[in-house]
């Protein structure tokens, strides 16, 4: 477990955002670089939870974003489940090279809704998209299973290029801030998932606020 940063004490939103997903998709890469920016080859897979916080500044709000990444491997399942329950905000991963990790999402959802709150942010994480000769897993495809399932995004990352991965939080930042009455301008992230990450946002509330400047799921 993390300690968390005294600096990190002062706060005007805590969003707790949970990060699931078929073992050894990138989860922890991802959260390490969403907190450092930094890629590290090789990872230990996670025991049980463990949990990273960072302090985003969106509009002069201090958001603090605190990020449970969950074992991916089936006997963790009954611990890592004991944390759905209060997420403001899910993240659900799958590897673009592996078919049968996207393929699961469908009970990673499952479960979500299961033992997660009634109205848990979801978006869809496609990682290692750095591995396009390996490719498995259109993105047109996990767009539609993003808008079937109701999610606020599918996109994809690359934890090994920190290739939309601030994106991704921040944009799961907004929606929650949205969400709590909040009002956001909009800023460039939008642009960047679509040209960078080719991401969709499918949430009517982001989509409404993002006006001309979002592109509407076109699967
Ligand atoms: N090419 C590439 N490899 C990645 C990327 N992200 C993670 N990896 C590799 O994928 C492997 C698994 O990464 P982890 O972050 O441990 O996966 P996990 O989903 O947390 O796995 P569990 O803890 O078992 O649930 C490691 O060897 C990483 O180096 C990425 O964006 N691109």
């Amino acid at each position: 477990m993390e300690q968390e940063d005294p600096q990190d004490d002062s706060f005007d939103f805590l969003f707790k955002i949970i990060l699931i997903g078929d073992s050894n998709v990138g989860k922890t890469c991802l959260v390490q670089s969403f907190k450092t920016g930094l890629f590290s080859e090789r990872q230990q897979n996670t025991i049980g939870v463990d949990f990273t916080v960072r302090t985003l500044n969106i509009d002069g709000r201090r958001v603090k974003m605190q990020v449970w990444d969950t074992a991916g491997q089936e006997r963790f399942r009954t611990i890592t489940q004991s944390y759905y329950r209060s997420a403001h905000g899910a993240m659900i991963a799958y590897d673009v090279t592996r078919r049968a990790t996207f393929d699961s999402v469908h009970s990673w959802v499952h479960e979500l809704q299961r033992f997660g709150a009634a109205n848990v942010l979801m978006a869809l994480i496609g990682n290692k998209r750095d591995l396009e000769a390996e490719r498995e897993v259109q993105f047109t495809d996990a767009c539609r299973l993003a808008e079937d399932k109701g999610m606020l995004a599918a996109l994809e990352t690359s934890a090994r290029e920190a290739q939309s991965v601030e994106e991704a939080f921040v944009m799961m930042a907004r929606q929650l801030l949205l969400q709590n009455g909040m009002s956001v301008t909009q800023d460039d992230t939008h642009m960047l998932l679509r040209t960078n990450s080719r991401a969709v946002i499918s949430g009517p509330t982001l989509a409404n606020n993002a006006q001309e400047k979002q592109q509407p799921c076109q699967c």
